[in-house]
């Protein structure tokens, strides 16, 4: 069953990782997808031909979504290539781990520029654009375990991602009149690139999946399916609305 068949879907941060993995995965079901990356170029590219591969359009839009001005670009282009948006998947993101007492300035601004700031821009502008559309469409934010519990060396993170899934509860409120729904994802810990070198650490990933009830840490794809569920028309009443997909790692106190 195809969930999100003739749909154009836009992922931020789309050449690795959950981005990547949300592409492909609306890709197979039915989705013709555009993503934004921020440089990995070949990464991009081998993204777009896993989606062409599956029989549907595809297209690379490389910028900074810390730079207002990507958001607007990024739906133009994929306005022109596909003629609309019907959903967002806001996910580009940083984790740059570093001590609080002394963490620089600009480690700070720049996490919170591209967590929240690019997320902020990239909803704003496929709204108006489904607005413009008419017809509604759908918003999925990747906000994070995070944004409930806190990180010693997260400190300048997990605001932004608590500002992601607070950004999502109030744009569900201001665009549920134009029947665009807004939802959260909050993944526990996943395996990518965003933390390759935090669990090389052998103590630390053991720590992370003895906290995980499930017994694993998460892969990019088990995102695939709750990020395909907000979107499409099985959450039609669904907005406002945080899911975790975490092996159930927020919930193991003892
Ligand atoms: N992995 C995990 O355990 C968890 C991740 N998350 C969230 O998931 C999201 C995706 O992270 P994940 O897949 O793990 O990480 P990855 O590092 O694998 O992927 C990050 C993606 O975001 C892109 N990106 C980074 N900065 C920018 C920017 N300034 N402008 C545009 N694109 C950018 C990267 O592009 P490029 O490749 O070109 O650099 C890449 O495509 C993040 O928002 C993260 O906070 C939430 C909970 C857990
Ligand atoms: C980067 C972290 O390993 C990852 O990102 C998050 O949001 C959670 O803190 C995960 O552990």
């Amino acid at each position: 069953m195809k969930l999100l068949q003739g749909k154009t879907v836009l992922v931020t941060g789309g050449s690795t990782g959950i981005g990547r993995a949300a592409a492909i995965g609306a890709a197979r079901h039915g989705a013709d997808v555009a993503i934004n990356y921020a440089s990995s170029d070949d990464k991009a590219l081998s993204c777009i031909a896993e989606i062409e591969a599956l029989g549907q359009r595809g297209l690379a839009v490389k910028g900074d979504v810390a730079l207002p001005e990507t958001a607007a670009d990024f739906v133009a282009k994929a306005v022109d290539a596909f003629g609309h948006v019907d959903v967002l998947v806001s996910n580009a993101g940083i984790c740059p781990f570093h001590a609080f007492l002394d963490m620089p300035v600009e480690t700070v601004d720049r996490t919170f520029r591209v967590n929240l700031h690019g997320a902020y821009y990239m909803v704003q502008a496929a709204a108006n654009q489904m607005v413009r559309q008419g017809g509604g469409g759908a918003i999925v934010a990747v906000s994070s375990i995070s944004a409930l519990v806190g990180g010693e060396f997260q400190t300048h993170y997990t605001p932004t991602k608590a500002g992601v899934h607070s950004l999502m509860q109030s744009a569900a409120i201001a665009l549920g009149k134009h029947g665009i729904r807004c939802n959260s994802v909050l993944p526990g810990t996943i395996l990518t690139e965003i933390n390759k070198d935090d669990l090389a650490d052998d103590a630390k990933r053991h720590y992370m999946e003895e906290r995980t009830p499930l017994g694993r840490l998460g892969m990019p794809d088990d995102l695939v399916g709750p990020i395909v569920f907000l979107a499409s028309d099985m959450a039609a009443y669904v907005t406002g609305a945080a899911l975790l997909v975490d092996g159930g790692m927020f919930v193991n106190l003892q």
